[in-house]
């Protein structure tokens, strides 16, 4: 008989339910409790009832969970120094989008070496998540896939849809649905209609295929999300963080009716990929929101204990401690030291 079905299809291997995990890393009340707060927090701050700025800080990727709990234990002492100005929202992004090919992270590949674990991977996400909410450290994460969310998304108080998938009508289907504010990011070539339509699209209502608590293909309907925006972050040509961006981006917001509030991505296409020149980005828009800028509501820095990055090699041993595996991040006492800088001016305003 001819084979005319999954030709190109080499395995299909079925996963735990996300009904299952979640029994496994139950959430408690304490965390339910803290989850809620944060995001009632972050939409006030990006809907302007709330002056604060949040930022979105953290490594590009999470691969080591031990350095990830480490980075979030810095962050929250940094957080209660910063916090009458900053809300400060650890990034926690388990999942990358690759231009071409590479690791797509720590849920598709835990163990880094081509294994694809993927129910491990699951595991370790949601009990790093788990861990971090006992904390007190709000998460930030990428929604790059469109069954995962299911079993992590109760943990999460910020969401990201990258430069990669603003596009792509799926994704603008899952932030419908999802129970966290969301930014969007303009296109790699700085195209921000995307960014527009994506916002506008996920504050419709829609009706698409997704997975339940049991992980059976299901109908999902949504309601819509109200708490969208737009996340300015550069391109290959050039950045996108002066004032005369910021005005272009409020008049394209007031134009299509969506609420002024911008985040700006220090890091990517506004840093030209050199983590040095995150700082330089902070500063600028922090003496923008000085100078009485009311629309800028949140930015994001990549991060980590140590500056720069590395390749994995086959010897997992060889890797360094708190060094980045995707992109280049500025270290911990530069990401410190530049958001008690941006603290100290912030107090000075008006
Ligand atoms: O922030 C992450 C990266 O810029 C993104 O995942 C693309 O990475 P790549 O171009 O190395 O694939
Ligand atoms: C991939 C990322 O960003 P962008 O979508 O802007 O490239 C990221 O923030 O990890």
């Amino acid at each position: 008989m001819i084979k005319t079905n999954n030709l190109k299809v080499t395995a299909i291997t079925p996963i735990i339910a996300p009904a299952d995990l979640r029994q496994v890393f139950p959430m408690t009340d304490h965390a339910r409790e803290f989850v809620s707060r944060s995001r009632e927090r972050i939409k006030e701050i990006i809907q302007r009832r709330d002056r604060r700025l949040m930022v979105v800080v953290g490594p590009c990727s999470i691969h080591d969970t031990a350095a990830a709990v480490e980075y979030a234990r810095r962050l929250a002492d940094l957080s209660r120094r910063v916090d009458d100005q900053l809300f400060l929202v650890m990034r926690v992004y388990f999942e990358k989008p690759r231009t071409t090919v590479g690791w797509k992270g720590l849920i598709n590949d835990p163990d880094m070496n081509g294994t694809h674990l993927i129910s491990k991977g699951l595991g370790i996400a949601r009990g790093l998540l788990c861990t971090l909410t006992a904390l007190e450290v709000p998460v930030a994460n990428e929604m790059l896939d469109l069954i995962t969310p299911e079993y992590v998304a109760d943990l999460i108080s910020w969401g990201a849809i990258g430069a990669r998938t603003t596009e792509s009508q799926t994704h603008r289907e899952l932030a419908s649905g999802l129970s966290f504010p969301i930014g969007f990011k303009n296109g790699t070539d700085g195209n921000l209609q995307i960014a527009v339509d994506a916002m506008i699209a996920a504050r419709a209502s829609h009706n698409f295929l997704g997975i339940n608590r049991d992980g059976r293909a299901s109908i999902i309907q949504t309601a819509g999300n109200p708490d969208v925006h737009i996340v300015l972050r550069g391109s290959t040509r050039k950045p996108n963080y002066l004032p005369e961006d910021i005005a272009h981006t409020e008049d394209i917001l007031r134009k299509n009716q969506l609420p002024p509030t911008i985040m700006v991505d220090c890091s990517h296409g506004n840093s030209n990929k050199d983590y040095r020149r995150q700082p330089e980005v902070l500063e600028n828009v922090i003496g923008q929101v000085v100078d009485g800028n009311q629309s800028i509501s949140g930015l994001m820095i990549e991060s980590n204990l140590e500056e720069g990055n590395q390749k994995v090699t086959a010897d997992h041993g060889q890797l360094t401690y708190g060094v980045s595996i995707t992109d280049a991040c500025l270290g911990w006492r530069e990401t410190e030291k530049a958001l008690l800088a941006a603290h100290k001016r912030l107090r000075s305003r008006k």
